[in-house]
């Protein structure tokens, strides 16, 4: 790897750790009163990284986070003003519990978002209502707790300032060490937060922005992860908020408002979304044009300014000042995905697979029989699943087939949990799952393809494996062992830097199998595998489908029927939501019935 190709790969630490030594040489010599604003700055910079966390990585955008800001500077502050005496120092205090308090808000409103399943309008509308409400209660709100007073739209005064010291004699700093304090401060946290980004967790949290029904399928508790990650996000914005609270020595309910509100996505735009440091470079750009075109006033960012600077975003820096800036050094290295291009088709090495299988049966028992009694799907006067009573064993394969609409993926998504029942069960070994979570099944030994290759476009080949791997063994080293098996079998270890996305289609759908596989699945649903593929690949898929079938349960829902005569296995014909027939594909194919309800006639049904 050259050097460009080094700096690159951890620009996200270089930069900021020279940005950081800078700013603390600066933070010493500048003119106290710039001292003062741009502490400011960094304070603004710590919420635009809260929100880059749950919308540049999470996917959500929130507009929740002034609110955790708000609440935290309130409560923090609550809490320095009453302990602060005690000690002197004030940060021991506000920081922890306005971290605290912003969490449990986000985890809160978290709790609504993701546990009612709300789509991406309504959760940031919901946010964006969450911080309005604030705004409102706050201008009447009034309480005293101990020596702090809450006062409406008169505010809170008397909050002590950033007392580094300890002891009767601790003073606040002054502007100058303020603001290296908050540089200090806002380093951690940022040098935190890109470790745990770059982690397991953040992974995760990646893998469900760009497909969180895919992470699903893996067997994530996604809404697990959502919620943590936006009390994190909380975390950060309320502990931001109180630092807040102790920089201005007095709060109001303007922390509410909604030029507030609307300013920390622009932070974020402007630096870079997902970046995680493009936040405090957003901070900073929108907070020094304000302070030196707009009057030097403290948060004086004028319309104008503000309306410029999104006018040149979107004409000329769609991704942000660090997002483009990465795209323009991207294209002076070698291209990472360039062993795509050479990748020929697939072929599955069976000595591999037969390895893979015996190791899965290992470490995750025997194969499991899946079984439907009566399930019964329907929406409004469609009834897609009509009292379906299957089983499937391990043995050979199991084909669903059927005309269109006639309701095998429907079928399907029962077995799976992406459709609830209203009648009827289905089970998987002796557990009953008619209403267990979609990850839960996975856990319990289900592996599902669905129609569409669903791989991770942004991760490496060999990250989507590991994701997957991990899922299941909860063991890096392990998830390695298995990732690097299944790339193997595939042949594509020459293509395991390669991003997913740069993949052909039918390299997809084989690596999207091959995630299925690293989860040792044992029970495997597959819904058109064979779709898009070449004659060549369809024929290695069903020697795949039918070796795997010797070791676990396979179900397969197909419209090639020279596909499913060659899996040589048991094969159910669907109509109207029903089991119509059942038997080899030969007789099947014989049986003037099925031919007439294929071909829509109904001469012998
Ligand atoms: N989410 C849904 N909401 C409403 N109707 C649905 C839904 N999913 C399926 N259906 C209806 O159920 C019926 C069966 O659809 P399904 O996709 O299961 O059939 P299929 O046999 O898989 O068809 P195809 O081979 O065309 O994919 C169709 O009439 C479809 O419109």
């Amino acid at each position: 790897m050259s050097i460009s190709e080094n700096l690159y790969k951890h620009a996200g630490l270089v930069f900021p750790a020279g940005a950081v030594v800078l700013a603390l040489v600066f933070a010493g010599q500048i003119d106290p009163y710039l001292a003062f604003v741009a502490t400011s700055w960094v304070i603004f910079g710590l919420l635009g990284l809260s929100l880059d966390v749950v919308w540049g990585r999470g996917g959500l955008l929130s507009l929740g986070q002034t609110a955790f800001y708000g609440l935290g500077g309130y409560f923090g502050s609550v809490v320095a003003i009453n302990l602060a005496p005690a000690t002197g120092n004030s940060l021991i205090w506000a920081l922890p519990a306005g971290a605290a308090f912003g969490a449990l808000a986000a985890a809160a409103l978290g709790y609504v978002i993701f546990f009612a399943r709300m789509g991406p309008l309504q959760s940031t509308i919901l946010s964006y209502t969450f911080t309005l409400l604030l705004w409102s209660v706050t201008q009447t709100f009034k309480l005293d707790v101990g020596e702090a007073s809450i006062g409406g739209d008169n505010g809170m005064s008397n909050i002590p300032g950033i007392v580094l010291g300890f002891g009767e004699d601790a003073e606040p700093l002054g502007p100058n060490a303020a603001f290296a304090a908050a540089i200090v401060i806002a380093a951690l946290l940022y040098f935190f937060t890109r470790w745990l980004m770059r982690g397991t967790f953040g992974r995760i949290v990646d893998c469900i922005r760009i497909d969180a029904e895919k992470t699903e399928l893996l067997g994530y508790d996604v809404r697990k992860y959502q919620l943590l990650n936006f009390a994190y996000s909380g975390a950060l914005a309320g502990l931001a908020g109180a630092l807040f609270g102790l920089w201005a020595n007095y709060l109001n309910p303007s922390i509410f408002s909604v030029q507030e509100a609307l300013l920390v996505p622009i932070y974020v735009l402007v630096g870079g979304l997902g970046t995680l440091s493009g936040a405090f470079l957003g901070a900073l750009a929108i907070g020094a044009l304000s302070f030196f075109l707009g009057g030097g006033a403290v948060g004086g960012q004028t319309t104008l300014i503000l309306g410029g600077v999104l006018i040149l975003l979107v004409l000329f820096l769609q991704n942000g000042i660090l997002g483009g800036l990465g795209n323009l050094w991207r294209k002076s290295l070698s291209d990472p995905n360039e062993a795509a291009r050479n990748a020929g088709a697939v072929k599955i090495d069976s000595t591999v697979l037969g390895e893979i299988l015996q190791d899965a049966a290992k470490d995750a028992g025997p194969a499991k029989n899946m079984g439907t009694d009566e399930a019964f799907k329907q929406f409004g006067g469609v009834i897609p699943v009509n009292k379906v009573t299957q089983t499937f064993t391990p043995g050979k394969p199991y084909s669903l087939i059927g005309p269109n609409g006639a309701g095998k993926s429907s079928f399907l998504k029962t077995c799976v949990g992406m459709y609830k029942p209203e009648g009827g069960t289905v089970t998987l070994g002796h557990d009953d799952i008619t209403h267990a979570p979609i990850f839960d099944r996975v856990r319990k030994g289900m592996g599902v393809k669905n129609q569409k290759p669903q791989v991770f476009g942004e991760l490496t080949v060999a990250d989507n494996l590991w994701t997957a791997a991990f899922a299941r063994t909860h063991d890096t080293d392990k998830a390695e062992e298995v990732a690097a098996k299944i790339l193997s079998m595939l042949g594509l270890e020459g293509q395991s830097g390669v991003q997913a996305s740069a993949l052909s289609h039918g390299q997809q759908q084989w690596l999207d199998i091959g995630m299925v596989l690293c989860l040792a699945p044992r029970v495997v649903l597959l819904d058109e595998p064979a779709a898009g593929m070449t004659n060549e690949e369809t024929r290695e898929l069903s020697s795949l489908v039918r070796t795997l079938a010797k070791h676990t349960t396979v179900v397969v829902v197909e419209h090639d029927m020279e596909f499913v005569r060659t899996l040589e296995g048991h094969v159910t014909v669907l109509h109207q939501g029903e089991v119509f027939a059942e038997g080899d594909i030969e007789t099947l194919r014989a049986d003037d019935r099925v031919l007439d309800i294929y071909l829509g006639r109904s001469e012998h049904v």
